[in-house]
């Protein structure tokens, strides 16, 4: 498969700050890819580095076999960033055109407007616009020269449950479509659980953890062990149980967290618990990111083991 990105060894100091601390990574053609982390892991300025709109202090960068700052490149690039303030004045359809008069071959404005749900409001003033509805166009002019790579920032903020399911829907559709490329960003986690091939966690500049959502999920190794507990069973039976990390009660619904699910099921039979219609699940990808930053904190290293000391990073922070 062709790389749609490639970094290596990518590092971008702010002041005496390492926001992105030596990052190398291939991404595929057609792969829906979310960067995740907690605040301040680095996401925005990755991200910022592969826009072009900053340069890193050390590494490089390729898009598409080209430089990120190159317009050639740019053209082939969509953005949707977190914060955008959109021109007064001017109508939703209006802006759509002004946005596919700039690429030689733009997607048909109507299709933009459909693709962003926003064909009943063609006419209005985008700011006035709600805030979800205003997100929705951003996505509609970042789609507007067909772009092969589109990065976006938090895309759901301030949308509803419904539009975000909606707007989720439509980038699977246009993803992988003539090997479209999705870099996202996004808190929403069990929504990335069913859009992402891909899954970078993000931890203090650093890509702690790449795989599949699968993948991650299996390396947090968490297991739910639920049944339904008979009248006389209480918490401090089911914390007797081997492995057992937590339990929760829901009525007389039981879910164990735990890492070895075979253990439990076996303890709870051989011990005879009162307990009927068992069930073996994984966790979502929510919870293993929080176990995996937990898991993190706790030990002060990364969850690979590798060295997370930046100390020998050298470089100046020039922009531009
Ligand atoms: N322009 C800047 N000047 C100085 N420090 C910066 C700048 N941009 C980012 N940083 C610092 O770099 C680190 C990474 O910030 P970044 O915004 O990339 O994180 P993030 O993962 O996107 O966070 P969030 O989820 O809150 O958006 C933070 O410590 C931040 O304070």
């Amino acid at each position: 498969m062709e790389s749609a990105i490639v970094l290596d060894g990518v590092s971008k100091r702010y002041g005496d700050k390492w926001a992105v601390r030596d990052v190398s990574a291939v991404i595929e053609a057609g792969t829906i890819v979310a960067l995740l982390g907690p605040n301040g892991a680095g996401k925005t300025t990755a991200m910022s580095l592969m826009l072009g709109l900053a340069r890193p202090t050390r590494g490089t960068i390729r898009i598409l076999g080209g430089n990120p700052v190159k317009p050639a490149t740019r053209k082939r690039i969509g953005v949707m960033l977190q914060q955008v303030s959109l021109p007064a004045k001017v109508q939703v359809r209006e802006l759509i055109d002004l946005f596919c008069s700039y690429y030689e071959q733009p997607l048909d404005a109507k299709l933009l407007l459909e693709m962003a749900d926003l064909a009943p409001f063609a006419r209005k003033e985008a700011v006035k616009l709600s805030g979800g509805q205003q997100r929705r166009l951003q996505f509609a002019l970042a789609m507007a020269g067909n772009p092969q790579v589109l990065f976006l920032d938090e895309p759901t903020v301030g949308m509803d449950v419904s539009a975000r399911r909606g707007f989720w829907e439509h980038l699977r559709a246009t993803a992988g479509h003539e090997g479209r490329t999705i870099v996202l960003t996004t808190h929403h986690m069990e929504e990335t659980d069913s859009i992402a091939d891909r899954v970078l966690l993000m931890q203090d500049g650093q890509i702690m953890v790449d795989g599949s959502v699968e993948e991650v999920k299996l390396r947090a190794g968490n297991r739910y062990v639920s049944f339904l507990a008979g009248p006389t069973v209480t918490t401090s039976d089911v914390f007797a149980l081997p492995a057992v990390h937590d339990v929760t009660w829901s009525g007389r619904h039981v879910r164990i967290t735990t890492y070895q699910p075979d253990t439990v099921l076996r303890a709870i039979i051989t011990q005879n618990l009162d307990a009927k219609h068992f069930e073996i699940s994984q966790g979502q990808l929510e919870d293993a990111f929080l176990s995996l930053m937990h898991r993190s904190d706790v030990d002060g290293s990364d969850v690979d083991g590798s060295d997370v000391d930046g100390s020998d990073a050298s470089g100046s922070d020039t922009e531009g």
